[in-house]
């Protein structure tokens, strides 16, 4: 239960860490979208383990196969199964874990509800388990790349360093020429420094990374419980590590007044546009034109070196820990395209909920 998200391009994701495999089933794409198994690569290795120092040195090489919903070169209409096997487990770092949860990560939760965890590497509470969502997202992308939607996700705050770039090409380049993900290359490197610090002194640090989607037509989104907004909080909440969901000005709206964020209206040859974009480009629940901008609060990793007090479940008593293996001192670079993904699957089911994306057959 709680694998599936999705009306109509829906995602049911599976696998666990250091099981043999992870990645995702995606139903109600059309047929006739061209896709190939590096169209999902190049996603993935954005996310992929063991690129820089500031992500995990987890060595994955998160290759993809694809073992059903293509034919000849394009999809068929029928479920795409994405499947990337794991190779690169170290299953003896996480046996303590049996009896002592670390300290703000899912062990304690997943073995009081479930009994039988598989807590080898987090199991399927694992950051690896993200990797659906990337193979999912990639088809979506795709999808709505052929209505002129393009995503762009960035890393904008690291602990108090802020990016100061919001201009949509200088952002989709520059994430692309730093380990960070940022799209303002100064704040890049202090990113990075802060973050290799903390790695130093067997900590970790948290952040926020921003999506954007432009080109999205108004009128997707179905209130009352489908809002636009609403699906993508959804989907954004339900990756593991955040904590926060903004729209928008998001929370800046509780120190602001209407007259200072009210997106005014105009209008341009016969076409009704708003003058400025507080609301994120949902309004009503509804799309409005205007570029979609979300924002995720990623808390910093849970596994650390620092030593923290925990439990022994089995003999009750208190016990300390200091978490060795290898974890990501910061998990947002690898979350920009997490989240960036999350938002197309939203997108490209709205799109074929309201109609601009036939359900069946991307030619008709
Ligand atoms: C891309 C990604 C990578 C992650 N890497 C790690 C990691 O290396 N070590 C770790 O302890 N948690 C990591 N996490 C976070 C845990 O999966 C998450 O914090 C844990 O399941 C507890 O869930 P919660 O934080 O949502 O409450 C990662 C999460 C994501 C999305």
């Amino acid at each position: 239960m709680g694998n599936t998200i999705g009306k109509m391009f829906s995602v049911t994701s599976f696998g666990s860490s250091h099981g043999k495999a992870v990645g995702a089933v995606i139903d109600g794409c059309p047929a006739n979208l061209e896709l190939s198994p590096e169209d999902i690569q190049k996603e993935l290795d954005k996310r992929k383990p063991g690129t820089s120092g500031v992500t995990t040195p987890r060595k994955e090489e998160d290759k993809v196969q694809i073992l059903s919903g293509i034919f000849e070169g394009k999809t068929d209409g029928t479920p795409i199964t994405g499947i990337v096997y794991n190779n690169n487990q170290h299953s003896k770092d996480y046996s303590m874990f049996k009896n002592t949860p670390r300290p703000s990560h899912g062990d304690y939760g997943w073995m009081s509800k479930y009994g039988n965890y598989d807590y080898n590497g987090g199991g399927r509470g694992s950051g690896r388990i993200t990797i659906g969502h990337v193979i999912a997202g990639a088809i979506a992308k795709k999808l709505l790349k052929t209505k002129n939607i393009e995503i762009v996700s960035q890393v904008v705050q690291i602990g108090d360093i802020m990016a100061h770039s919001n201009d949509f090409d200088t952002v989709k380049e520059n994430v692309e020429k730093n380990s960070v993900r940022c799209g303002d290359l100064e704040a890049a490197k202090a990113m990075e420094e802060l973050i290799l610090a903390k790695k130093q002194e067997g900590d970790s640090i948290g952040g926020i990374v921003e999506t954007v989607a432009v080109g999205v037509p108004a009128g997707l989104g179905e209130p009352v419980f489908e809002r636009l907004d609403g699906d993508l909080a959804r989907i954004l909440m339900n990756i593991n590590a955040v904590k926060g969901v903004e729209i928008g000005f998001g929370f800046d709206v509780a120190t602001s007044s209407a007259s200072e964020i009210n997106d005014e209206y105009y209008i341009e040859d016969n076409e009704i546009y708003t003058s400025t974009n507080s609301s994120g480009g949902i309004i009503g629940g509804i799309s409005n034109g205007m570029p979609i901008i979300s924002r995720i609060a990623v808390k910093p990793t849970p596994s650390i070196s620092k030593c923290q007090k925990t439990v022994n479940l089995e003999k009750m008593e208190a016990k300390e820990i200091s978490i060795q293996g290898r974890h990501d001192p910061c998990i947002c670079p690898r979350a920009t395209i997490v989240a960036q993904s999350s938002v197309a699957i939203v997108l490209a089911d709205h799109m074929i909920r309201s109609g601009y994306i036939h359900p069946s057959n991307l030619e008709i």
